[in-house]
């Protein structure tokens, strides 16, 4: 025996890439010529030292050739044709998929020719469903079942029609004259295989095997048809294995790198298509490499040759950055370390088995995830680490998994902290109920220790556990063994959350703001995933929230609107006209995905066109049903974040924002009444929304768009103290008082108030005094004062005669006959070089409220105002001497919906949008 050192004909660039690999003896091959392969490092003990040479070594040769080189004979030595290796091979993988259909099979030829590598390696599957129709072929042979027989007629005519279709001529007449010799093979195989009623292992691998040996051979034909030299490899001839338990297989690269060789040196072919999915054992007897065979083959074998880079090829564009039949919005990802493939693989995702990386890993070689049917993908390409991402947070997780069907154990009690031993009690425990323990957590009290096992598992681990833990329990160290059924893991992956703070902030913050609660945490001291256990029926809309906060637009808002009037309808415009610019310039994704009025509603799960929502609502609407509503919004699993905007002047949906806000559903609001109620109610909807992280805005209703609220709770929340706010609180009555003037009439600058949008539905409840009142009471409850509506004097300004109307159109058709009163009223106060204004005050420091009609002087600042103007004043410790007054139009469409707009993207900026 002697062994051979030669190094790898690597290009330059190609070799800084790679680090140089240890030889089987341990040294590195450290310097090479790659011309003519010389290693210049080798070992002289029982080395063959090789000259430079011409022709073939030229070529070939490989730094790994080391690691076979104590294992390779003179023999094999001396044979003409060294297997090259480096980055001329590329080696690509067809699943069954792609290997459908004759046509298909066709499109992988054009695939492969159209590949400009010096040498390709291709590995293929069965067609697709062959695999099956084999091992149901095993099955019913070893059943007794005699229909195996049909069953195998039904695989050869398949494959003769594939075949017909592809080929012609003589290659046609070889692969059919080798289908049939296989085929009466297999029929003897599974004739004894139902005589014994038994199939071994190898007989079964072996009758498996068939589809990929007859997808080789039809693709090689048809690359061969095109004129280019092409071998097909049974890689039972090369690849050795060894299982390795739990239905699993060690590859044996010394032995198949030789076998290798060896089949290279008789058939020096520049492309080569293999089989996947199958191989040897050391004893030559056929097996396979189990569950995603023909991928692992891929690698191995990338691996073997040094390929420059594996691609397998599917019918998907890439790996995802979350499973795309839950969250729509999942992206592709264009690179993935070894690593995070692996982590994600772990979790569920369908990237590539670990298994598949393992071999392409030590080599740093690229396994690239590509789309045969869209080719202009680029796909996914998995290898070390990238490093020319940027480093931000949001491009530090990579992507989200999901496993449902857990339950966790909690096992609880005094008596573990401090003990050696419990854990490993515990585990074992579950070990010998052979339960897979998928998650682990201990908090360093010691006090508990909590895991997750498949929901299937979780009984048989709890009786161990009692069994086990008996006498702790009786004895009260363990305090319970607890099983909490009907949970889900959500997985956050991603290699460079290590040593990055704040990523987990960012993920738990997210969870919080869409209202799930977290049952456990994980996280390695590898930093590669942070495991959180939550409840399975919130996990999709956890996933959605999570997603959308590293992946989309940073915030996506679900929006159900309700009362499309004047402000609801101006609303819905103003957000069809900024929905584009939010998304462009502040990440704010806001989706309308239901609008109903009063009779009918109208729902989408992804957002309904605001182009034509009118149109929808008449036209493609149900019934309006305020409990279905609410539900659409609240089970729509797309968007984690939902507002309800309650754009009515209604009680009745005033009553139901607790509710709400309960299931999580943040509310927006212009009307007046819930803020305004009965006060009980009013505690309680409060106390509910500081506690929640759900949100609860009402800017709108009192001084429209106005600032007020905002202002208000500004002063109060950095310690200044309110003694008085008081002003012109309606914009109606503020119109309607600046406008009565000279010889105009009462009635008329009403009925004007109310054609601009400024009275409420039924300008009586702005006349009344009720609109002020309300907002009189917003105003005091939210400086601290307990008062109910009743509690504040109002002087109405309907009169006794008109307040039984039964309609507002009534009600406007009386009002001129009481014209002249009004007249009296307004002449009297101008004899007095004064103005009549109707002024809301809050008392604080009397903790009283009013509401009256008033003269002021025409130089007061409340007599200065024009159009629907509302002013408001306060005066507070800060502004004791000069009031902080906030003034403008309080009334009308566009400022109000301006103003419940505003309120839309205050809550977009709590969930975490820009600022
Ligand atoms: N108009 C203004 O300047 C301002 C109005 N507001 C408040 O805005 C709210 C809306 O006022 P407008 O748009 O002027 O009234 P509007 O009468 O034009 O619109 C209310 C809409 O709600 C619908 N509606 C009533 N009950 C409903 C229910 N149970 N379910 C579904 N839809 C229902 C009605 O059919 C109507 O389409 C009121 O609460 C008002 O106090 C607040 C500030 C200023
Ligand atoms: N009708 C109200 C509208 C705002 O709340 C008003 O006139 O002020
Ligand atoms: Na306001």
């Amino acid at each position: 025996m002697r062994s051979l050192a030669v190094a790898s004909p690597l290009p330059p660039a190609a070799a800084v890439r790679r680090r140089p690999r240890a030889s089987a003896s341990g040294r590195e091959v450290i310097s090479q010529c790659w011309k003519c392969e010389i290693n210049q490092d080798q070992p002289l003990g029982n080395s063959l030292r090789i000259g430079h040479s011409q022709g073939s070594l030229q070529r070939h040769g490989s730094r790994n050739l080391l690691a076979a080189a104590a294992a390779i004979s003179i023999e094999q030595a001396e044979v003409s044709t060294y297997l090259p290796k480096g980055d001329m091979w590329s080696v690509h993988k067809f699943g069954g998929t792609c290997m459908g259909t004759p046509q298909r099979i066709q499109n992988v030829a054009d695939i492969v020719l159209g590949d400009s590598s010096e040498r390709k390696l291709i590995i293929v599957s069965a067609m697709s469903k062959v695999t099956d129709m084999m091992f149901n072929l095993v099955h019913k042979a070893q059943s007794r079942d005699n229909s195996y027989v049909t069953a195998l007629d039904e695989v050869f005519n398949k494959h003769m029609a594939a075949a017909k279709e592809l080929l012609d001529g003589e290659d046609l007449a070889r692969f059919l004259a080798q289908l049939h010799s296989d085929i009466s093979n297999l029929r003897a195989m599974l004739r004894a295989i139902f005589i014994a009623g038994h199939a071994t292992e190898s007989f079964s691998d072996f009758v498996v095997g068939h589809g990929e040996l007859w997808s080789a051979q039809m693709l090689s034909y048809a690359i061969k048809k095109s004129g280019v030299p092409c071998s097909w490899m049974d890689t039972r001839e090369v690849l050795v294995v060894k299982p390795s338990g739990s239905n699993q297989v060690d590859p044996d690269y010394l032995e198949s790198e030789k076998r290798l060789q060896k089949w290279f040196s008789r058939q020096p072919a520049e492309i080569i298509i293999a089989t996947g999915f199958i191989a040897s054992t050391a004893e030559n007897i056929p097996t396979t490499l189990k569950r995603d065979g023909s991928d692992f083959s891929a690698s191995i074998i990338g691996s073997l040759v040094r390929a420059c880079q594996v691609t397998i090829w599917t019918d998907v564009d890439g790996v995802f950055s979350a499973d795309p039949r839950k969250v729509s919005e999942a992206v592709i990802l264009s690179t993935l370390s070894y690593q995070e493939a692996w982590e994600m693989s772990y979790f569920g995702a369908n990237v590539l088995h670990p298994r598949t990386i393992i071999p392409v890993m030590k080599d740093n070689i690229p396994i690239v995830i590509r789309n045969m049917f869209n080719l202009s993908a680029p796909g996914t390409t998995i290898c070390k680490q990238p490093a020319n991402e940027n480093a931000d947070l949001d491009a530090c997780v990579k992507s989200f998994a999901t496993i449902d069907k857990l339950a966790l154990v909690n096992v609880e009690g005094t008596g573990m902290a401090g003990v050696p031993g419990t854990a490993s009690a515990i585990f074992s425990a579950a070990k010998d109920v052979g339960a897979n323990v998928i998650m682990i957590s201990q908090a360093s009290s010691e006090h508990s220790v909590c895991f997750a096992v498949p929901e299937k598992e979780v009984a048989a681990v709890s009786t161990a556990l009692h069994v086990r833990f008996r006498e702790a329990l009786a004895a009260g160290r363990l305090s319970k063994v607890e099983v909490i059924r009907g949970c889900s893991i959500l997985a956050a992956v991603g290699l460079r959350m290590a040593s990055t703070p704040g990523v987990s902030a960012i993920l738990f913050d997210a969870l919080a703001k869409a209202n799930i609660n977290v049952r456990a945490i994980a996280q390695g001291c590898s930093e590669y995933n942070i495991t959180v256990v939550l409840k399975q029926e919130d996990c999709v809309r956890a996933l959605r929230a999570v997603h959308s906060r590293f992946f989309l637009s940073k915030t996506t808002l679900a929006v159900g609107i309700i009362g499309p009037g004047l402000i609801g309808g101006t609303l819905l415009d103003q957000l069809k006209d900024q929905a584009a610019v939010l998304k462009e310039n502040m990440n704010i994704d806001l989706r309308v995905i239901g609008i109903s009025g009063s009779r009918t509603m109208h729902l989408s799960d992804i957002g309904v066109d605001l182009n034509q929502w009118k149109e929808l609502l008449r036209k493609e609407a149900e019934p309006a049903d305020l409990d279905s509503f609410v539900r659409h919004l609240s089970e729509n699993h797309v968007f984690p974040n939902k507002v309800l905007v309650d754009c009515t002047a209604d009680t009745y949906v005033a009553c139901h924002y607790y509710d709400w806000l309960k299931k999580g559903i943040h509310v927006i609001t212009p009307n007046k009444k819930a803020n305004s109620g009965p006060l009980d109610r009013y505690l309680k909807l409060r106390t509910l929304q500081r506690a929640s992280y759900t949100h609860y805005f009402y800017e709108a209703t009192v001084g429209a768009g106005l600032p007020i609220i905002s202002t208000l709770r500004g002063l109060l929340e950095t310690g200044d103290k309110i003694l008085r706010i008081e002003g012109i609180f309606s914009g109606t009555l503020s119109y309607i008082f600046n406008n009565f003037e000279g010889t105009r009439t009462f009635s008329n600058v009403v009925a004007e108030a109310k054609e601009a949008g400024y009275t409420e539905p039924d300008p009586r409840d702005d006349l009344s005094g009720t609109d002020v009142a309300r907002k009189v009471i917003i105003l005091a409850r939210e400086s601290g004062l307990r008062l109910e509506l009743s509690d504040i004097p109002v002087k109405s300004l309907v009169p006794e005669a008109l307040r039984s109307c039964s309609s507002a159109d009534e009600f406007m058709q009386k009002l001129p006959s009481f014209d002249q009163d009004w007249d009296r009223q307004r002449d009297e106060a101008e004899a007095a070089g004064e103005v009549l204004r109707y002024v809301g005050v809050v008392d604080v420091a009397n903790r009283k409220g009013r509401v009256e009609l008033q003269r002021y002087k025409r130089d007061h600042p409340f007599a200065q105002l024009s159009g629907s103007d509302n002013i408001i004043a306060f005066t507070t410790s800060r502004y004791k001497e000069q009031p902080l007054i906030v003034r403008g139009p309080g009334a009308g469409a566009e400022v109000t919906a301006g103003g419940v707009f505003c309120d839309i993207l205050r809550l977009a900026s709590y969930l975490g949008a820009p600022s």
